[in-house]
């Protein structure tokens, strides 16, 4: 990837894939809708963007990493969006969780202004991100997807072309919506376990020589069990994907009670304000008691 690239988005994911491509020698120029979130990656060589606009002019590529379709839509439509800069030979690539409907109307924008879009949504948490391992689920223009191979490398251990805009934000979101009723059934069990007076501690012990054994029940259970929820992934992100991956099924006519009671417990969380702990936060609504 020749020159500068921009980076919108200093979130959790954001600020820690750009802190990786400062790291591997990337220049990078970024900006933050706060934007004090953008010191610790100046303090590591950044450049700061005073818009999305002024990010895209200066930059050949650009990234986004935006909380929700909403926010993803606003920094390209919005005044001093990404639309007002972008134009052949420059490209957008998306990396936020949204719906296939929401890329979409971002790619029809950004190439009817004769840009380049790709949707490039990930799979994996800030520990992930912060050490290059991600995995990338992306589609939409294969020429700009090759070009962004060295960034991605850098990001992630695996990219995954999926072909038309959508693809990658579906498969994310069918991804998600996987992970969601298992931390449901995860955080069952766990307070299963604990009320019918077995150890938690041999609960996780049994778990990970089980079929049924996984990174995500290995990482999230020895905080769980500690009622640790330091946000990696936030809740309200996770209620929004089961949202948004429910819709998918209504699309397609695909009956998900599993994920549908999942959602429920994502809703519950967020009215008991857990919404900005991790989404393993949700194992709070099945103890029940003080949060
Ligand atoms: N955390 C995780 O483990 C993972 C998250 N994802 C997805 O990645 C995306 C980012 O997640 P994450 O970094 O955790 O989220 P955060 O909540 O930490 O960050 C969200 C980012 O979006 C920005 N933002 C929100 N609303 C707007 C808006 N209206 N206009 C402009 N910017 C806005 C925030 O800016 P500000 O700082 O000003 O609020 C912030 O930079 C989400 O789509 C999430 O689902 C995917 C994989 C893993
Ligand atoms: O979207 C969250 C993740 O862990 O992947």
């Amino acid at each position: 990837m020749e020159g500068e690239i921009g980076f919108l988005g200093m979130g959790i994911m954001g600020k820690a894939m750009a802190m990786n491509l400062l790291r591997h020698g990337f220049k990078v120029t970024v900006w933050n809708r706060t934007l004090s979130r953008c010191d610790e990656l100046v303090e590591h060589g950044a450049s700061v963007g005073e818009t999305p606009a002024a990010v895209v002019k200066k930059c050949k590529y650009t990234i986004g990493m935006l909380s929700d379709p909403a926010a993803a839509l606003s920094v390209v439509f919005d005044k001093d969006g990404v639309l007002e800069q972008i134009c052949s030979g420059k490209g957008y690539i998306d990396m936020s969780t949204v719906d296939a409907e929401t890329s979409s109307k971002i790619s029809e924008a950004i190439t009817s202004k004769g840009g380049h879009f790709l949707e490039a949504p990930v799979s994996g948490s800030k520990k992930p991100a912060e050490d290059g391992q991600l995995v990338i689920l992306a589609a939409g223009e294969k020429v700009l997807y090759e070009e962004a191979l060295p960034a991605f490398d850098v990001m992630g251990k695996k990219s995954f072309f999926l072909g038309n805009v959508g693809n990658g934000a579906k498969m994310k979101l069918v991804v998600n919506m996987i992970m969601g009723s298992m931390m449901n059934a995860f955080s069952e069990g766990l307070v299963l376990a604990d009320k019918s007076g077995l150890s938690s501690q041999t609960l996780l012990d049994v778990l990970e020589l089980a079929a049924i054994a996984n990174p995500m029940f290995k990482m999230k259970g020895p905080s769980m069990i500690q009622n640790n929820y330091t946000p990696a992934f936030p809740l309200k992100h996770q209620q929004k994907d089961m949202r948004l991956a429910l819709a998918l099924g209504d699309e397609n006519a695909v009956s998900m009670p599993v994920a549908a009671a999942a959602n429920e417990a994502f809703k519950k969380a967020r009215n008991l304000s857990l919404g900005d702990l991790d989404f393993s936060a949700v194992h709070q609504t099945v103890k029940g008691g003080e949060h």
